[in-house]
């Protein structure tokens, strides 16, 4: 085996690893689920009415940053209804006969959770039109003139979207679903609230101030927080007395690069590239992706929507700009007259909810 063969497969494993990890912590109930309390609400009005009816509830989108609780979300849903959970993806969708074998093996009342359901191939957006809104597939066979459409009926079933792009969406499969939810990041104290319920199930105490700083450094998102208490706490075994406090916390934190607002590698070298090689910007998402090594979509899904809530960046009509506030965050001095932001974004930074940021 190659050393870079070997390397991915040692990337792979510790995928399954963390994706373990991950599932263990996932909570099972609504009442578990912490924070997003607008989107709870109005699900658990939605979920109680359809099962005090007997009915499949409506189809549910949800849109928002990665790992804000999406997934775990369709669980619950499915949880619940007291159904079952399948589940696909739009990229591995890549033909309508892939969605039609899916929807056609569904039974009365299961859940299905399109995950990154934006990336459907269009002939498998257009069946999926027909079966959520009545419950029926038009089975093509053959080719050409001779090929006729068979229709399927299905059972009643609901199909949960999960997007980071609702934007990208096309109104008729958006008008389809009966219930969008935002997903917003969360706040410190939520975050702390997630981390103190992670540590009682992974075992191990940890102090508050401790769980504080976690929070505080784990970009509204629950998925980071749970990753770095499990960093904290390897920190704690191997170098200190297990003990999960403050400074098992900022020592662990500086090991794996986690600046004091939460800002890990990616977002940093995005910072770093637009300040010291783009003066500042304005440039084009392609440049400054290509710039950090990354893909386009890597940077707007995973490090900008965090960074222009910040108000580090800014996305204007003619690229990326950094804030005053990232020039100050990197220890430079931003350049007179340069293309920033009066008050360095922070007019971004407060009462915008994600999805607007998506679709700017
Ligand atoms: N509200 C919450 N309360 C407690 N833990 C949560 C909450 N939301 C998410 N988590 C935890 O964060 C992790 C990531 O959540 P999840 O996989 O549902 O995110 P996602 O939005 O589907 O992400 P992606 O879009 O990347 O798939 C899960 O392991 C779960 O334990």
């Amino acid at each position: 085996m190659t050393e870079a063969s070997e390397a991915r497969l040692m990337g792979a494993v510790a995928d399954d690893v963390e994706r373990a990890a991950e599932a263990a912590l996932r909570p099972k109930r609504l009442e578990e689920f912490v924070g997003q309390p607008v989107v709870r609400e109005q699900l658990s009005l939605m979920l109680r009415a359809a099962v005090a009816r007997g009915n499949a509830p409506d189809h549910v989108l949800l849109s928002g940053p990665p790992g804000l609780g999406k997934t775990t979300l369709a669980m619950i849903i499915a949880a619940e209804i007291g159904s079952n959970l399948r589940i696909t993806s739009g990229p591995a969708i890549q033909h309508a006969g892939d969605l039609a074998a899916v929807l056609s093996s569904l039974e009365e009342g299961e859940v299905l959770f399109i995950d990154e359901i934006h990336r459907l191939a269009r002939p498998a957006e257009e069946l999926l039109y027909s079966a959520m809104e009545d419950f029926r597939v038009d089975i093509v066979v053959g080719k050409g003139p001779g090929a006729s459409a068979i229709p399927l009926a299905l059972p009643p079933f609901t199909v949960v979207g999960a997007t980071t792009r609702s934007g990208l969406l096309p109104a008729p499969l958006r008008d389809r679903f009966g219930f969008t939810g935002h997903m917003d990041f969360y706040s410190a104290a939520e975050l702390e609230q997630v981390i103190v319920r992670s540590s009682r199930l992974l075992g191990v105490g940890v102090a508050q101030d401790a769980a504080a700083e976690i929070a505080g450094r784990s970009r509204g998102t629950p998925r980071i927080a749970n990753r770095l208490l499990r960093r904290v706490r390897d920190w704690a075994q191997v170098r200190g007395d297990g003990t999960l406090d403050l400074n098992a916390a900022r020592s662990a934190l500086q090991v794996y690069e986690v600046d004091a607002i939460g800002l890990d590698r990616l977002d940093r070298s995005v910072l770093v590239a637009l300040c010291r090689r783009f003066g500042g910007g304005p440039v084009g998402l392609t440049t400054l992706a290509a710039a950090v090594g990354e893909e386009s979509d890597t940077v707007e899904t995973v490090a900008e929507p965090y960074l222009v809530r910040e108000g580090l960046i800014a996305r204007t009509p003619r690229g990326r700009v950094a804030t005053v506030a990232a020039w100050e965050h990197l220890g430079l001095t931003p350049p007179e007259g340069g293309a920033l932001l009066p008050g360095g974004g922070t007019q971004l930074s407060t009462g915008r909810s994600t999805d607007t940021l998506f679709d700017a």
